[in-house]
């Protein structure tokens, strides 16, 4: 009936909790058989599939219906309708220190725990060295967990679920607490994980989704508004937020500037230049790392209030030639052009090169150097240009993309005037050996 590969399958599945004006009215609904609740919706109507190996990540405001929904996938809570079948065991890890008994020790709740999860005394003590090795908190081990700092609690939690052979885990953001040590060593889990389970998670960081999930699911007040790739979730989640703090302001706004936009003379001097002054020696050499490069698409997704707009992206050379094959190793520099409708006070212009699944792998804007150098304003009417120079460092084999923003104010408080998600898309042509996401250059000896 069901694929044996799908690991969790979660139909049109809803959740309805009855709000109780005062506690008292709860037991008057029960003694005068008469409703005293308001219903609401906290799930409604949300269906999902994951299969072994993949990882479907689930983002939303606080109060969206994430929790409650993990809830229903792992049983602890159940679906006013719909359904949810698991094909497998499931771990979870949902809020800290849930499912944990305070007064006992953590090797207490872990034998306590184990058994919940089928594992036999015998099995949590075979493991149970494991379990302290993985948790790394010593001698807290045998204090009651009440005593536990966040961390230590999610040590613990994450150290039993790696050891109780499941098939599907469920995690709820917890992750965000452990220090950058331990979350190396859940992701490294995680992706040893995802060879052969299912893993349902909720995050706010829009990287790890990236980095981890193909799929990702969007709630708001507890219905979806957006499933699909993971990098077009996160990418719609960004805007949001950008819109949230800035105003509303829909794409279709920036459609009447289009005209304008093909009329720049920066744009057309960027075309007229247009070649590629590296041919020969890519075409004479064989070991490199080729990059082409396509030129800025001024139709890519955007979204921002539209004081500004970004009118070029492009890459050059040292030569200031705009170039559409780039060597790994070379000397590069991205120049990002932005024409302005109002008077902006301090300029920052920046981007962000991520790959084909969403990960930031590097970038960088003018703040800095602003606060160096001073802060550039411009009026209505007027151009800026910011160039970013830099090694380009060596890809993997695949499709990048460098997004690029124009925001007026500081860092830590700005108002995004225009983000181009995919402003320029190059692809790294690389059939040499490298590891990792980003390859730096790297001076070698052997003695
Ligand atoms: N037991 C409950 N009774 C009544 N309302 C509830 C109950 N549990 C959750 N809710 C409500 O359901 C909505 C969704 O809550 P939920 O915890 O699932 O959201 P969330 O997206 O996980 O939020 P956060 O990111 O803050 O953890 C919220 O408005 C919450 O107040």
């Amino acid at each position: 009936m069901y694929s044996e590969d799908i690991l969790i399958s979660v139909r049109n599945v809803s959740k309805c909790f009855h709000i109780y004006e005062k506690p008292a009215d709860r037991l008057f609904e029960m003694l005068l058989r008469k409703s005293r609740s308001e219903k609401f919706w906290a799930v409604k109507n949300v269906s999902l599939q994951v299969k072994r190996g993949e990882a479907v990540a689930v983002i939303g405001r606080n109060g969206s219906g994430k929790s409650t929904l993990l809830q229903m996938v792992c049983g602890t809570l159940q679906p006013t309708a719909g359904e949810v079948i698991l094909n497998g065991k499931v771990a979870a890890l949902l809020e800290l220190g849930a499912g944990f008994n305070p007064e006992y020790t953590g090797r207490e709740n872990i034998y306590f725990s184990g058994a919940i999860y089928g594992l036999s005394a015998e099995q949590v003590s075979d493991r149970m060295h494991l379990i302290e090795e993985f948790a790394e908190i010593g001698d807290f081990i045998d204090q009651p967990v009440k005593t536990y700092s966040s961390g230590m609690f999610v040590r613990l939690a994450f150290a039993l679920i790696v050891h109780v052979d499941a098939d599907v885990l469920v995690i709820d953001e917890a992750l965000a607490v452990g220090d950058v040590f331990f979350t190396q060593k859940c992701m490294r889990f995680i992706r040893d994980f995802l060879k052969r389970g299912a893993l349902l998670f909720v995050s706010h960081d829009t990287n790890s989704v990236m980095s981890f999930c193909r799929d990702a699911l969007w709630l708001d007040k507890g219905e979806v508004l957006f499933a699909g790739s993971a990098k077009y979730v996160c990418e719609k989640y960004l805007e949001d937020y950008y819109s949230e703090i800035n105003g509303r302001k829909s794409e279709e706004q920036f459609k009447e500037q289009e005209n304008e936009l093909k009329e720049n003379p920066l744009e057309k001097a960027g075309h007229l230049l247009f070649r590629d002054s590296r041919q020969d020696f890519v075409v004479h050499t064989n070991l490199r790392m080729e990059y082409s490069v396509e030129l800025f698409d001024c139709n890519s997704a955007s979204f921002g209030e539209g004081g500004g707009r970004i009118i070029n992206v492009a890459m050059h050379d040292k030569e200031k030639n705009p170039l559409s094959w780039v060597i790994g190793g070379e000397i590069v520099t991205v120049r990002i052009s932005a024409h302005f409708r109002q008077q902006f006070k301090k300029i920052i212009l920046g981007f962000v090169v991520r790959n084909k699944n969403g990960q930031h792998l590097f970038g960088d804007n003018t703040c800095v150097h602003s606060l160096q150098h001073g802060w550039l304003g411009k009026n209505e009417g007027e151009v800026a240009e910011a160039l970013f120079t830099f090694v380009m460092p060596r890809l993997p084999a695949g499709d990048y993309v460098i997004s690029a923003a124009l925001a007026d104010g500081m860092q830590d408080q700005h108002v995004m005037h225009q983000w181009v998600h995919d402003a320029l898309v190059f692809r790294s042509h690389s059939n040499s050996i490298s590891s990792g996401l980003v390859g730096l250059p790297v001076q070698i000896e052997l003695r």
